[in-house]
């Protein structure tokens, strides 16, 4: 971002956000990312903030992915303020027609992901969006998949990252991230 995101939005947002250990398996800490549109104050601050990182990207990116399903909460809205066409990255099976397909690991799991294949140009500028970065593993696949469209990511987006586990490292493209944990 070229300009310092709004420090009291960001600690809004913070507090709003439920952890939930043990959850989905053993030694999981979960950042609970619906939390925050449970409360009108933290929901604004987190809409805001959008806003803003959207507008710092004008004329830059010509379409926004984003990854599901959390990603799909901010993917059409960035999409909306930079007035640019939004397109999903779903889980296996999930998109009709022809896609792209690409299998990856996860903090928990292996998890397989699609894009249709006229969702972006050769030569199209993209950005991903999704809630959280944990090991980069979706987000490294996604770089991947889209990099069969011949689609060149600038940039990724996350509301929150789980600092510790280093996942921007993986990921082959600046990754910006408004939250850390
Ligand atoms: O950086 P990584 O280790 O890849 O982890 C991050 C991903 O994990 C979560 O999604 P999940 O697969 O749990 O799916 P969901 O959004 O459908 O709940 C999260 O929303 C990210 O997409
Ligand atoms: N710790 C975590 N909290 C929420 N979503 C996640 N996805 C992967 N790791 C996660």
């Amino acid at each position: 971002m070229t300009t310092a995101p709004n420090s009291e939005e960001l600690k809004l947002l913070k507090d709003h956000i439920e952890s939930f250990p043990d959850f989905p398996s053993p030694g999981i800490l979960f950042r609970d990312i619906f939390s925050v549109f449970r409360n009108q104050s933290a929901s604004q601050a987190l809409h805001s903030l959008l806003k803003s990182y959207a507008l710092s990207l004008k004329g830059q990116i010509d379409v926004v992915f984003a990854i599901e399903s959390r990603g799909f909460l901010f993917g059409p809205y960035i999409g909306q303020v930079l007035g640019i066409p939004f397109v999903p990255i779903r889980k296996k099976g999930k998109l009709p027609g022809v896609v792209e397909r690409l299998e990856y690991g996860l903090e928990y799991g292996t998890d397989c992901i699609e894009v249709q294949e006229d969702g972006g140009k050769v030569g199209q500028k993209a950005l991903i969006v999704d809630d959280l970065i944990a090991t980069g593993g979706s987000l490294t696949a996604s770089c991947q998949l889209l990099k069969t469209l011949g689609v060149e990511v600038v940039e990724c987006f996350v509301i929150m990252e789980l600092a510790d586990l280093n996942g921007r490292q993986k990921v082959p493209s600046k990754v910006v991230s408004l939250l850390q944990f």
